[in-house]
Parts: structure tokens; sequence; C-alpha cells
């Protein structure tokens, strides 16, 4: 229904201009935003304006500056003096005359008084989830069009050797630009994988022409940002917006523009992976996975296996959901109850070289799991596991091999929301708020609530037993 969201406003006239003093959203149970401190800077009565606003931070008091353009997403029905009423949801558009002749308050604060904060209600992402999404599926877009095609000469190596494609670029690039389109009132840090240094060399000159060509195109065969297309200098400092260094302070995007390179450039699963993290922990998540089925990838059903696509989406307190990348609603996913070892089959890399299969394979054997493992590229295997494809997940990387941020932030909340719980191999939540790198030199573990006792005892056996001849 399209009144579902909703936001009530306190304010009252003080030196003759209104100020708002604050609000919260009781149309749902999320209870999404509490506004402390709006002062308008002008016309009131008019939907046009911009509203400068405090955000404060549910039960922690800190105050985040945005600005909200009231121009889409946000639709004001009337201000007149004490209560009013806000549309939240997208899908009103100004367009629509009946829903904005609306203009009773629900209800009228007789205070003056600023509204206190609740340190019980908790903090929305809703808007951030929004744009999230749109970024991540139009990124799957390009992606999508460069993996069909893929010439050799879209594929370098980096510094590291390892591979980075056109698309990979250009991912980062979408990403990047709808999220700053999208929330232009909020503080942008992105810590992204990409940089633009290689491409900044003399040989590069073709790759990054063809970069801005494939952005250009998606931006304009997309339709919804009417803008001139980037040149290849905008390319280059968008790139570099996500250069940031993340950390415990503040709200940061995490991505991963291509997540699965290798699997990307063999024709398998990749993922584009988008998270934001608040005061160092992930608060939001999305997955965008072009190749992965939208049917369980155990289905034996082919017809099935062959319509793939998957969007992920969760956000705290608010469940995992997925979609198609084509734009099916969005459906509650839950992650597999087995208690059984036995009915569970496990996922790990394809890549040997990113996870010690044979690590795995002791755990599984001495856990009890009978299948044998699922190896697929990407946090794709995240996304397989929170719809119950498999019931665990391992990953033991080579020591003194560094995991970055972006390549488990999205995993990490789809997996929690969904009712899993990802842990390093020691039973330790993942930090997320130390900088570009999780501070864990062991190895990461997924599975549900119930099996992680039995698998963290499997895991840390197997882990003595590889240990001792070495002793
Ligand atoms: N030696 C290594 N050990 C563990 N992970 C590695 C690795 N080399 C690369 N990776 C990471 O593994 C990711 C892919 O994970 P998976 O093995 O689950 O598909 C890569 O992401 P990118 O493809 O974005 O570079 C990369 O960050
Ligand atoms: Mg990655």
């Amino acid at each position: 229904m399209l009144w579902r969201h909703y936001l009530v406003v306190f304010g009252g006239m003080r030196s003759g201009q209104l100020v708002v003093f604050g609000g919260a959203s009781p149309s749902s149970n999320r209870f999404p935003y509490l506004i402390a401190g709006i002062s308008p800077p002008t016309s009131l009565s008019t939907i046009d304006f911009q509203i400068w606003y405090h955000m404060c931070k549910a039960g922690r008091g800190q105050c985040g500056r945005a600005l909200h353009s009231l121009e889409s997403r946000w639709e004001m029905v009337s201000i007149t003096a004490v209560a009013r009423l806000v549309h939240l949801n997208s899908s009103i558009k100004r367009s629509n005359p009946n829903l904005l002749s609306t203009t009773k308050p629900l209800f009228t604060l007789k205070s003056s008084s600023p509204v206190s904060v609740n340190s019980s209600i908790a903090m929305s992402y809703d808007d951030q989830l929004i744009a999230a999404k749109k970024a991540a599926s139009l990124a799957a877009r390009l992606c999508q069009k460069v993996q069909k095609g893929l010439l050799q000469s879209d594929v370098q190596s980096k510094s590291d050797k390892s591979p980075v494609t056109v698309a990979d670029y250009g991912s980062q690039v979408l990403v990047s630009f709808v999220l700053q389109r999208e929330l232009p009132s909020q503080a942008f840090s992105l810590v992204a994988e990409e940089d633009s240094r290689d491409l900044r060399k003399e040989e590069s000159q073709e790759t990054l022409r063809r970069i801005t060509k494939l952005v250009n195109d998606t931006i304009a065969n997309d339709g919804t940002y009417n803008v001139s297309p980037l040149s290849e200098a905008d390319v280059l400092t968008i790139i570099d917006c996500g250069t940031s260094e993340g950390g415990s302070n503040g709200q940061h995007w995490v991505l991963d523009p291509i997540d699965g390179t290798k699997g990307f450039l063999r024709g398998d699963q990749y993922a584009i992976a988008l998270g934001l993290l608040d005061e160092g922990k992930v608060v939001l998540g999305v997955l965008a996975c072009p190749n992965l089925p939208l049917e369980s990838i155990r289905s034996q059903d082919q017809h099935a296996l062959n319509k793939a696509g998957c969007l992920f989406s969760a956000q705290l307190s608010c469940g995992t959901y997925m979609e198609s990348l084509d734009g099916s609603p969005p459906v509650k996913v839950h992650v597999s109850d087995t208690e059984d070892p036995e009915e569970a089959s496990f996922f790990e890399s394809y890549e040997a070289a990113h996870s010690s299969h044979s690590l795995s394979g002791a755990i599984a054997k001495k856990l009890g799991v009978k299948a044998p493992p699922v190896r697929i590229d990407s946090q794709a295997k995240y996304g397989a596991l929170s719809r119950g494809d498999a019931a665990i997940y391992l990953r033991f990387p080579n020591k003194g091999y560094r995991e970055k941020i972006w390549d488990h932030a999205a995993g990490y909340i789809v997996i929690a929301e969904a009712g899993g719980v990802a842990s390093d191999a020691g039973g330790k939540p993942l930090d997320f708020s130390k900088g570009r790198y999780l501070d864990l030199d062991t190895g990461i573990i997924v599975t549900n609530r119930k099996l992680m006792p039995a698998l963290l005892k499997a895991v840390q056996d197997s882990l003595k037993e590889q240990a001792l001849p070495s002793l």
C-alpha cells in the first residue's frame, strides 16, 4: 500500500520562522527516522525546497548533517505549523495529485519543546538501501555486457599480478556515481578495491576510453540520470573516490566492484558486493550475482537453473531478501536450519589458491558432512548460503594472507540477517572497524547458529592436527 511509509514531523514557529524539532515514523515497526534541529532555510510553502537537518543517531546522540532533496523520494504533502506528513515511499510521485491532497496532520503536538531522542529507537538505512540496490543493479548490467563479449584487451594485470577488467573499473565508477547522485546530502566515503593508478599510464589510454564508453552507455540506457556524458578525467576521479581508509568512525561504503574476477573471466560466478559500515559495524549489504540461478543451485531442474541473476539485500534488524536482477518482488530468505551435518553440504572457493581445499575437506569429514564440497567464486557463496543452498561456508587462505573488508562486508550482513553467523576460525565475529583489512589470520567460517558449535569444534580440532607435524 502506498501509505506504508510516512514520517511525522514535529515543529513550531520560532521568531517568525518555522522550526521542526523532530520526527519519527510510526508507520512501521522499524521507526526509521528520528530527526532533530531542522532549520528550513527558505520558503516552506512549496514542495521544491531542500531541507538541512541533523539526523540523530538513535542511542548515541551523535548528529550527522544531511541534506535531503524533497524532489524525488520525499514528498512533502504540506507544512503549516505543527505536525506534518511526509511520504518516504519512492513510488509516490508528484505526478499523482490524488496522493498529495492529504494535508491533515495525523496528530498535533502541543508542546513546543524539542522532541527528545529515545535511545531504544533503531536507526534506519532505508534510503541508503534503495541507493545501494540501484547502484549494484546498474553495475551488474555493465558487467553482464562485458562478460558476454569479453576481449583479451579488456583484461589487465594489476601490480599484485591479479587480473582486473574494464568491468571492475566500470562497476566501481557506476556504484560510486549512483550513490553520490542518490544520496547527495550525505558525506561520501567509499572503501573500494580499485584505484586509477594503472589506468593513468600511457599504455592504458584505450582501456580508459573503453571504460568511459561502457559507463556512459550504461547510464544512458538506464535513463534515470539526465547528465552529460562523463569524461575520461571524470572516470579517473570517480574511481579514486574509493580510496577511503574506512575505520570505526562515521559511515563508509565498502565495495568490491567485481568480487570473483577469476570466476568472471571463466564465465562463472561473480558478485558486485556493496556494504555500508556505521561506526565500524556493517549495517546494510547488497550482493548482485548476475550468474547465480534464481532457484537453489542444488535444483535438478535444468530449466530453472538457466534463469539467473539474483540481488540479495539486507539491512540491520530487517532481514535478508532476494529478488531477481530484472526486478521481481523481493522474498525473505533464511539460512538452512539443519542441525545434522550428514544433511549439510558446504561451499568453498573455486580457486584452491584462495582457500585450502584439503583443510576444509578434513573439517567437513570430522564434522560428519557426507556431501562433496560445492566450489563457487565470490560472495555469491554468502548469497546462496543465505537462502539455504548449502549449510556451511569454509575459507582458509594461506598463512599471512590479509582479508580485505570488501570481500566480506556485504556477505556478512546478508548471512547474519538471514539467521546465520559468520566468524573467524576461533569463533570471534569479524571486525570491520580496523580499516581496509580484516584483522584476522585464521580463516572464516559461516553456518547457522545451531551447527556453529559443532563446526567450531571440528575446525579447532583440525587446525590442531594440521599443526602437529610441525611441532
Ligand atoms: N591468495 C589468496 N587467498 C585468499 N583470498 C584471495 C587470495 N588472492 C585473492 N583473494 C581474494 O579472493 C577473492 C575471491 O574470493 P573467492 O575465492 O571466494 O572467489 C578475490 O576477490 P577479487 O576477485 O575481487 O579480487 C580476492 O580478494
Ligand atoms: Mg573480492
